[in-house]
């Protein structure tokens, strides 16, 4: 921990131009306290930091260009599933913003607090006799909550309950007040029978069960969002043949010839779900953006870095957008996916 610690003090005084003497002074303090109690605090503004940074360097992520915007709620001190449940709603409130969403993160105190879900808000998915009803992508964390003692209603959309474990206690389980929960209804610009098939998502996605590391620090539950770039929801949580799977019904109600492969009929499909996504967060004024004005913010993302001197890492196979990828200048590019710290990374699951 020491020398990660003393890495990340380093670069944090570099990058916000402290004096030397700040610098030696902090430390001291850092090296006494993980000599004296194995451990040391962040200040606040160390904290904000690493989070940004820990963004900036997320090699995956096309939405790099607003690092320093990351609004940092601060809850350490919070001891209790109660308190950390009233914490999270705190955070979907402030995030979401009635749809003029603020990217954020909350961190928890790093010691023992787990949130189990995937993302905050993310639907529920039932295995029936025949076939799943929700999201498939859920089923296993659907079936952890109703061991718990929670009961779904066993809809297409039903928002799951937040998951909190304090050490090795019994995890508590919260439904999400319904007025905390902003969804957009799926309709389309020109086909007025889009919106029969019932369809919405919700509009903010808050990733709750990653970790943060800085400076040889550990936040297990760190949850963080941003916005939408709306191929996630048109071209994979909606389309994908494991999750909604909407391209064949899409394709049939626009009378494409689905029975060969060459009418392109799932790639025509596709373009029209994405736009009817694009479409209606841009109607009910929640923030989402397009893939081709993501990549435009990332290319814009990777000249400040090189203006900063700093090299952009990456991992191209994400960054590329999954519809039309040839289309944006990452396609046509490598990228090196040299792992930093601070990060965000994938911990083992805690069920
Ligand atoms: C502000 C708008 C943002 C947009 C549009 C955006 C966009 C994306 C997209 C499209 C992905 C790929 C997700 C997937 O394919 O499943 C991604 C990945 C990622 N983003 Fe961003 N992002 C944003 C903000 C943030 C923020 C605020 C953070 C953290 C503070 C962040 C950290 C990450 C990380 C760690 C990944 C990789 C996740 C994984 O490995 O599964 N992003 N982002
Ligand atoms: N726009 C977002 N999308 C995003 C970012 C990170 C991770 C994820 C979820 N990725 C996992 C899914 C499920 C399998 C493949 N993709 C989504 C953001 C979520 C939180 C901050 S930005």
């Amino acid at each position: 921990m020491l020398n990660e610690a003393i890495d990340f003090i380093k670069l944090y005084y570099s990058e916000t131009e402290r004096s030397e003497e700040e610098l030696v002074r902090r430390l001291v303090e850092v090296e006494n306290d993980i000599q004296d109690n194995g451990y040391y605090e962040h200040t606040i503004d160390e904290l904000r930091f690493g989070a940004q940074v820990g963004w900036r360097n997320s090699n995956k992520c096309i939405g790099r260009l607003f690092w320093q915007t990351l609004q940092v709620l601060d809850k350490r001190e919070l001891t209790s599933e109660h308190d950390i449940f009233q914490g999270l709603l705190e955070h979907i409130d402030f995030a979401t913003n009635s749809g003029r969403i603020r990217p954020t993160i909350t961190i928890f105190s790093q010691r023992n607090v787990r949130v189990w879900n995937h993302q905050l808000i993310r639907y529920a998915g039932y295995e029936t006799a025949n076939g799943v009803v929700g999201d498939p992508d859920s089923v296993e964390f659907t079936k952890k909550c109703e061991q718990l003692g929670w009961q779904g209603k066993g809809g297409r959309f039903d928002v799951l309950p937040l998951v909190i474990q304090i050490g090795e206690r019994e995890p508590q389980v919260f439904d999400i007040p319904a007025e905390y929960i902003l969804e957009v209804p799926i309709r389309h610009p020109e086909f007025e029978w889009f919106k029969e098939l019932g369809l919405k998502w919700y509009a903010v996605p808050m990733i709750s069960n990653m970790k943060l590391e800085v400076g040889g620090i550990t936040y297990a539950a760190a949850p963080f969002n941003g916005w939408y770039m709306g191929t996630e929801i048109g071209s994979r949580n909606l389309a994908d043949d494991y999750r909604y799977n909407m391209l064949p019904t899409i394709a049939e109600k626009m009378g494409l010839n689905t029975s060969s492969n060459s009418s392109l009929w799932k790639d025509r499909a596709l373009v029209e779900l994405n736009a009817a996504v694009l479409y209606s967060y841009k109607e009910d004024e929640v923030s989402i953006v397009d893939h081709h004005t993501a990549a435009q913010q990332f290319k814009r993302f990777e000249s400040n870095e090189q203006t900063a001197g700093r090299d952009v890492t990456g991992n191209w196979t994400w960054l590329i957008p999954p519809l039309s990828p040839a289309t944006t200048h990452i396609f046509h590019k490598p990228y090196d996916d040299e792992r930093k710290t601070p990060n965000y990374f994938y911990q083992k699951a805690p069920y």
